[in-house]
């Protein structure tokens, strides 16, 4: 491999593009000073990476660009290309030139890099040049100041040269990098060690928690599957109950809505019967009446059959005809009075007998009033008698507060004589009833919590409980009660949505100052109009609040739906507004049947009064009809008489003609044998009244015991309502216990859990698993995931750690490793140089001794590099007390030591031979003949001895002021160029 061409433009003094070209052997560059040679090595160097502005002689980067002249404007663009013939493969890339370009805008002081113009990284080409002896450090390029420093510089600066020198640079910048990367893992290592730590301290409380949680999981487990066949047991046996009980009050009600008929029915008939004994009545007087008139007109007969014959005998004995025609025309004048008397009283009967028909009619029509207000009154009381045993359940629900849980119950009856236990929450509660549903379904069985001043009253009933044996309850400590509220964007957003109506918290309150308890409750449950507003509210919150609507229907936090019918047993809220209702009820069919009683009253008064005015009426009738019958006789008299006179006028003449007496025979038999059939019709009516009298006796004995019947069963279906009442009560509570602990229906609990169970001995079973899971305490079952996260941390987070001491342990080892690799190579190069030096420094020198030593030999890896030596007839002396001219030689003998220790391809060397004298001079170029089989020389020379070893010659001019230019010269030509120079330079 040699460096066949180097491309110039823009570089420094390079202006104008230059294209100089190598070959093997010695190459020099000769010219006048400040002509521009050196800046040819700048270049090489600066394409090699170099990034030190001052190894370039600058002092910003962009003092590399062509900074103009008197001529030429400044430019903006530096580049370098190093042309390098490859065709040995000595540098890993597979062509046979390589091309290395460098550039540099002025622009943003950008750089680039490019390897057969393909741009590349600036460590794509320092990993190419690697291990070959070319690089910004190596000994590829050497100016004079080199040189001069070599002797100057400390042993540990010189020491550079030979790492260069031994190739234990690259295991350096690996070990950098290794030392490096040991830092990184190192300080992951302890930052996994803290986070290690930090879960070594968490695991194990943890722990603890989650085999907690496990026990508490197993016993509820256990429990559930106990307590909820115990509770299949017990809602089973009282559905069982309650369908009896239905059963039997079907049939109750039947019976007492035949009874009820059969009673209606007989009511009937009876005052079918009172009716037609009352027409009876009528038609036996009618009859009576009748007979009494048959019965006189038969005496009357008789009396005129008797009169007749005495007439007879007396007309015809000594009637006179003047003297009765006279008596007849008298007797007809007192006629005509009285008919005009008895018409006039007829009328004033008939007058009467007709208002006598109207108040009749009014008293059927008050009568049949009376017999409604007596109905509408029953009815009353009946509804009366309901509503009262509604309101015994109601009472016994609310007040002896039988529905509540056993524990509630027993620590309630302790509140009596213990003011710090507050009461039962839902009965602190006040709220609009038609909020009472919602209320309701939002607390659930927190209606039976019970509100205490403070925890220790909270344990205390606890204990109490505990030690009696009482059951269990929830309690709401009040000191400790935080309160609960929407989150302040959910507060914002709420109002804005459709059918939102606010928290519930807000439509409650309480007048034993709960605040706090409320606002824990309620203070974050939404209040909606209806289902689908509530779902739309519980989605724009994400389904962080409970949603409740008016008519009891929930949207659960986190989504789930509840609703359907609300069952009312279950709520002291609705039994308490249940039982005002019946109180209000109560009160006002008590009035009603009050008034009903007074309106009835009423009715009977005036019945009374109407039977008192009928009654008069009665009389003045029977009064007039005395007074009508009077002057009908009167009348009749009168008649009789004038018929009689006229009659005895016609019967005088009758009388002896013996006609008038057939006629009465004929009349008074007809008589008599009306009488006679009127009497028996008479006997017949009153048989058949008799018959009537003794249907309505059976009638309303049958009623009574009827009636008593229907008492007796009325009382039975109270009996089996309240008792109903009662189980669906109890039943109601398991359900809801069911449904709230276990989230079950009674189908699915029943069809799953179906063992048969000794239930007294189930029920123990679930009192000592409850006491077990209290005793546990507080129970954190996120503790089993969290345990299982942490452990899983844990797992992961040592085995890192492992990893990391691993990866340590191998850096460590790798670095180890690479420090024996160094040491190792170092020493060796170090002693071949050393030979080396001796020989090279005794040729350059013509005898004498030279050596390297160590300042540091126990520590090969950062010892300095001194030179000892002593030239021919000199003391030994260091390195540092010799002339320039010697140090410069001493310099050289090293670098030539070095350059056959470990050649390197190409090296420029910058006027390294200006300080040596002429005949060192032929020595140092005859050292360059001979290493130039090696390594291709370009050398920068002012120095004739050095100009006759080169095979090739290039002098650098600047003909256009401040731009160099290079021109192959000859011998001469560049012998001429240096005398140009010593004359006068440039
Ligand atoms: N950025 C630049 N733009 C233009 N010219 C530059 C720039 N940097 C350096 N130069 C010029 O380069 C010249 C120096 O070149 P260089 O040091 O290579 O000379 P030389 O031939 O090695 O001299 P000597 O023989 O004295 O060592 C100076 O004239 C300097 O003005």
């Amino acid at each position: 491999m040699y460096l066949k061409k180097i491309e110039l433009h823009g570089f420094k003094s390079f202006a104008d593009k230059v294209n100089i070209e190598f070959q093997p052997g010695i190459t020099g560059i000769v010219g006048p000073n400040g002509c521009g040679k050196s800046n040819i090595s700048d270049a090489v160097r600066w394409v090699l990476g170099e990034q030190s502005v001052k190894s370039l002689r600058g002092s910003n980067m962009a003092d590399v660009i062509f900074a103009g002249s008197q001529d030429r404007r400044a430019q903006n663009l530096a580049e370098v290309t190093l042309i390098f013939d490859n065709s040995d493969r000595m540098l890993n890339y597979d062509y046979n030139e390589v091309e290395i370009t460098r550039r540099l805008y002025r622009q943003g002081n950008e750089a680039e890099y490019l390897l057969n113009r393909q741009q590349c990284r600036l460590k794509d080409i320092t990993d190419l040049l690697l291990d070959t002896g070319l690089g910004r450090d190596s000994l590829s390029i050497i100016s004079q100041g080199n040189i001069s420093n070599f002797a100057d510089s400390r042993p540990e600066e010189r020491r550079a040269i030979f790492e260069e020198a031994a190739g234990v640079s690259k295991y350096k910048k690996r070990k950098i990098e290794a030392i490096r990367k040991l830092e990184r893992t190192t300080d992951n290592l302890n930052r996994i060690k803290d986070i290690v730590y930090e879960l070594e301290k968490q695991i194990a409380p943890l722990k603890k928690q989650k085999e907690k949680a496990e026990v508490f999981l197993t016993l509820k487990e256990k429990l559930t599957s106990i307590e909820v066949n115990v509770l299949v047991h017990e809602v089973s046996e009282l559905k069982h109950q309650l369908d009896t009980l239905s059963l039997q009050l079907k049939d109750l009600n039947e019976r007492h809505s035949s009874l009820d008929a059969e009673i209606f029915l007989k009511e009937s008939a009876d005052d079918e019967i009172k009716k037609k004994m009352f027409v009876l009545d009528n038609e036996i007087n009618s009859l009576q009446s009748q007979l009494l008139e048959s019965m006189s007109e038969v005496s009357r007969l008789e009396t005129s059959k008797i009169e007749v014959d005495q007439k007879r005998k007396h007309a015809l004995q000594s009637q006179n005809s003047d003297d009765i025609k006279k008596k007849l025309d008298n007797l007809k004048a007192i006629l005509t009075d009285l008919i005009e008397e008895y018409n006039d009283r007829v009328e004033r009967l008939k007058t009467t007998e007709k208002s006598l028909e109207d108040l009749s009619q009014e008293q059927t029509v008050l009568t049949s009033k009376i017999n409604h207000k007596h109905q509408s009154i029953n009815d009353l009381n009946q509804e009366i008698t309901k509503n009262k045993n509604r309101q015994e359940i109601l009472v016994d629900l609310v007040e002896n507060k039988s529905n509540y849980h056993h524990g509630v119950k027993a620590i309630m009856e302790l509140a009596h004589d213990n003011p710090d236990i507050i009461g039962v929450f839902g009965d602190l509660l006040e709220n609009d009833s038609k909020y009472d549903l919602a209320v309701s379904v939002a607390l659930g069985s927190a209606l039976q919590f019970i509100v205490t001043k403070d925890n220790l009253q909270a344990r205390l009933a606890i204990k109490f409980l505990k030690d009696n044996k009482a059951g269990r309850a929830t309690f709401l400590p009040l000191a400790d009660m935080e309160p609960r509220s929407l989150r302040e964007e959910h507060a914002i957003l709420c109002p804005a949505l459709e059918g939102y109506l606010g928290v519930l918290s807000d439509f409650v309150s309480s007048s034993k100052n709960i605040d706090n308890v409320i606002l824990n409750q309620l203070g974050n449950v939404i209040l909606a109009d209806d289902i689908d507003h509530a779902y739309e509210i519980s989605k724009a919150t994400y389904a962080r609040y409970k949603v409740v609507t008016l008519d009891g229907n929930i949207v659960n936090v986190g989504g789930s739906l509840t609703g359907g019918t609300v069952n009312r047993q279950q709520s002291s809220i609705l039994q308490k507004r249940e039982l005002e209702k019946v109180k209000e009820k109560l009160d006002e069919l008590e009035q009603k049947l009050v008034r009903e009683k007074n309106e009835l009253l009423k009715l009977e008064n005036d019945a009374k009064e109407l039977a008192h005015t009928l009654l008069q009426k009665q009389m003045s009738y029977a009064k007039l009809e005395v007074v009508v019958q009077g002057k009908k006789e009167e009348l009749v008299v009168a008649k009789g008489e004038y018929e009689s006179l006229s009659h005895q006028s016609v019967e005088l003449d009758e009388f002896k003609s013996g006609k008038i007496d057939n006629q009465l025979v004929l009349q008074l038999n007809e008589a008599i044998k009306h009488r006679d059939e009127l009497t028996e019709k008479i006997k017949s009516k009153r048989e058949l009244r008799m018959s009537y009298v003794n249907e309505n006796e059976q009638l309303e004995s049958k009623l009574k015991d009827l009636r008593r019947m229907l008492k007796d069963i009325q009382g039975q279906i109270n009996e089996k309502a309240i008792l109903s009442t009662k189980y669906e009560g109890s039943l109601n509570n398991y359900l809801s216990r069911l449904s709230n602990e276990y989230s079950m229906t009674y189908e699915y609990a029943s069809e799953n859990y179906h063992d048969e169970v000794d239930i007294e001995f189930a029920r123990g079973e679930v009192a000592t698993l409850r006491n077990e899971i209290v005793a546990l305490g507080h129970v954190n079952i996120d503790a089993i995931e969290e345990y299982k996260e942490v452990s899983s941390r844990y797992e992961n987070m040592n085995s890192q750690r492992l990893d990391l001491i691993q990866a340590q342990d191998k850096i460590v080892q790798a670095i180890d490793e690479m420090d024996q690799i160094m040491i190792e190579k170092f020493s060796t190069t170090f002693e071949k140089i050393n030979k080396e030096f001796n020989n090279v420094f005794r040729e350059l020198f013509g005898g004498g001794r030279a050596q390297i030593k160590y300042t540091d030999p126990d520590n090969i890896l950062e010892t300095g590099i001194d030179i000892d030596v002593q030239p021919p007839g000199k003391a030994v002396s260091n390195i540092t007390l010799f002339s320039g001219g010697e140090k410069a030689l001493i310099a050289i003998s090293c670098l030539f030591a070095i350059l056959k220790v470990r050649p390197v391809p190409m090296c420029i060397l910058d006027e390294v031979e200006a300080a040596l004298d002429m005949a060192n001079v032929e020595r140092f170029a005859k050292f360059l003949r001979e290493f130039s089989k090696q390594t291709q020389f370009i050398v920068v020379t002012h120095r004739e001895g050095t100009m006759e070893e080169c095979d090739l010659l290039y002098g650098a001019t600047m003909q256009q002021k401040g731009v160099t230019k290079l021109v192959s010269v000859k011998l001469e030509e560049a012998i001429d160029f240096s005398n140009e120079n010593r004359k006068g330079g440039i």
